[in-house]
């Protein structure tokens, strides 16, 4: 365990927002930190409950069982905001920060509502001094507002220092990512009091991460970090779904570019899948909140270069609905097709921005009836996003994929959970319709045994059964 040489004693911790990031960033942190209580609140008495309860709120692997070490011992789960924040010394703010949906930079800046009332909230119950840290993903500058908002409600006495601290865990492997961070930002102010912050932080991670991997640095640069590490990751996969677009229309297969991409040492090989679309909470809203900030910064170039990242994601789902519709004889009305898949991505239960709510609602917009399985998604929360179709016409939910299979004309893989590369696709062919199609918007089947079966096979970044001399450029290129 590490020694706290820092000069502000950190004995408890209080987290506000108990979702995706507060409450598994909070169980590792109790897991790792025995000798610091962990308190995280949350306004959201259902979510509190359930962090509370045999079911937690979210599906991440590993962590239910963190949570069960911990819980009572030194975890806990309140609705009670006031006594956690006025115990802690360090109050960590991870509530959510979406994208403006209406008024002054509505679509594309992100909101700071919820953010400003932890503030405000902190300031009007704290009556001693503590370390704020700023775990949301926010805009470039924002520590200062939160600066205002503290000083301007603050208490007589009472000071705090402001340090930013972003999250790159990402889901389905959030524990892992917590566990070994490639690295753990803390930017703070450059005064004696701002170093003092930085290292009562660093101590706190010291407990299980290495030194070299706790970058200090000023805070500007940390929030912009965090929106730019996303741009950039984000960006790696339009590249190759764009890549992928020029591999259907040519022949050429998007996993061997990818894989001789990849084998360059200065590039590397992840994030490299060619894939229906990337989804997920993050990388839209922050990409939106880097456009928006290069506006109002009158970069408007920048501004350009990044919304291209997310027009070619937006391209890329559309592309993927229409070559199923073309495919299935340019007509999919009262069709039946099976969805495998609804969340943004494998070993999570989150749909937020996932390329399946797209991909279904150009079918359905199409009029076909869909058969939708996903191992993890509720099937509330499928309905929810789907919410303009009706269950019974247009939708049905199923909790067994050969059922789900069962008297439709298509499988379409929209999620790369694992379980689906070992279905048995003989058992669901002879249960379909004919001719049966397969659209594996994720590259993970065997597509040559599924064309042995006899499905027709239609994947991302490849043509299947096309000959070498079967396209000309003649007239497209003037050669
Ligand atoms: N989801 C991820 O993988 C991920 C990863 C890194 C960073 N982030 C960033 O972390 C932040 C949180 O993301 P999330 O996915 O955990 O969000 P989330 O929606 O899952 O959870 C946020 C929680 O904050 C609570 N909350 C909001 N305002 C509150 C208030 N005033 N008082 C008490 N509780 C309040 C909500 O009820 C909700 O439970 C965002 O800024 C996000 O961009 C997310
Ligand atoms: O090669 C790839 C890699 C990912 N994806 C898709 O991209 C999306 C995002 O995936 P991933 O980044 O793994 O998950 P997130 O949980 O969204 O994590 C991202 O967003 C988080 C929130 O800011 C950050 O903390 C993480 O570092 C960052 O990876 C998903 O739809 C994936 O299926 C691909 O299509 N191809």
């Amino acid at each position: 365990m590490a020694t706290n040489i820092a000069e502000i004693p950190i004995r408890k911790i209080c987290c506000i927002g108990a979702g995706y990031v507060g409450g598994p960033t909070c169980s590792v942190l109790a897991l790792k930190c025995p000798d610091i209580q962990v308190t995280v609140v949350d306004r959201n008495e259902l979510r509190i409950n359930q962090w509370n309860s045999e079911k937690l709120p979210i599906y991440e692997p590993g962590l239910e069982e963190i949570v069960k070490q911990c819980r009572g011992k030194n975890l806990f789960f309140s609705t009670d905001m006031a006594p956690a924040l006025k115990e802690a010394d360090l109050i960590f703010i991870s509530v959510n920060t979406p994208t403006k949906t209406f008024g002054l930079g509505k679509g594309r800046a992100a909101d700071l509502k919820f953010v400003e009332s932890c503030a405000r909230l902190i300031a009007e119950v704290c009556d001693r001094s503590k370390i704020v840290v700023e775990k949301s993903t926010v805009p470039v500058r924002s520590a200062a507002s939160i600066v205002n908002v503290l000083k301007a409600n603050t208490k007589p006495g009472v000071s705090y220092q402001v340090l930013s601290n972003p999250e790159f865990l990402a889901e389905g492997t959030a524990v892992n990512d917590l566990t070994n961070p490639d690295r753990v930002l803390i930017g703070g102010e450059e005064s004696e009091e701002g170093k003092k912050a930085i290292r009562a932080l660093s101590w706190v991670y010291r407990h299980w991460v290495s030194a070299d991997k706790i970058i200090e640095m000023n805070t500007w640069s940390s929030e912009l970090s965090k929106l730019a590490a996303n741009a950039f990751l984000a960006q790696r996969i339009s590249s190759i779904n764009a890549i992928s677009a020029v591999c259907e229309a040519t022949g050429a297969d998007v996993s061997e570019v990818a894989k001789a991409i990849g084998l360059d040492s200065r590039l590397g090989p992840k994030f490299l899948q060619a894939s229906v679309g990337w989804g997920g909470s993050c990388f839209q809203k922050d990409i939106l909140n880097l456009v928006y900030i290069s506006e109002s910064l009158n970069l408007t170039s920048v501004a350009a270069y990044w919304q291209q990242v997310i027009d070619m994601n937006e391209y890329q789902k559309s592309r993927f609905g229409e070559r199923i519709v073309q495919s299935m004889f340019n007509t999919i009305t009262d069709k039946h097709i099976a969805i495998l898949g609804f969340a943004f991505k494998k070993n999570t239960g989150d749909t937020r921005e996932s390329p399946a709510i797209h991909v279904a609602k150009h079918l359905l917009e199409e009029g076909a009836f869909l058969h939708i399985f996903d191992p993890k998604v509720e099937k509330a929360q499928i309905l929810l996003d789907l919410a303009q179709w009706d269950e019974e016409s247009s939708i049905s939910i199923h909790t067994d994929p050969y059922e789900a299979a069962k008297g439709t004309h298509a499988l379409v893989v929209c999620t790369e959970w694992d379980q689906f590369t070992t279905y048995d696709y003989q058992r669901m062919y002879d249960s379909m319709l004919k001719p049966a199609f397969v659209f594996d918007g994720r590259k993970i089947l065997d597509h040559s045994a599924l064309a042995k079966i006899g499905f027709h096979v239609e994947t991302i970044g490849k043509r299947h059964g096309q000959g070498f001399q079967d396209h000309n450029w003649a007239g497209t290129n003037g050669i």
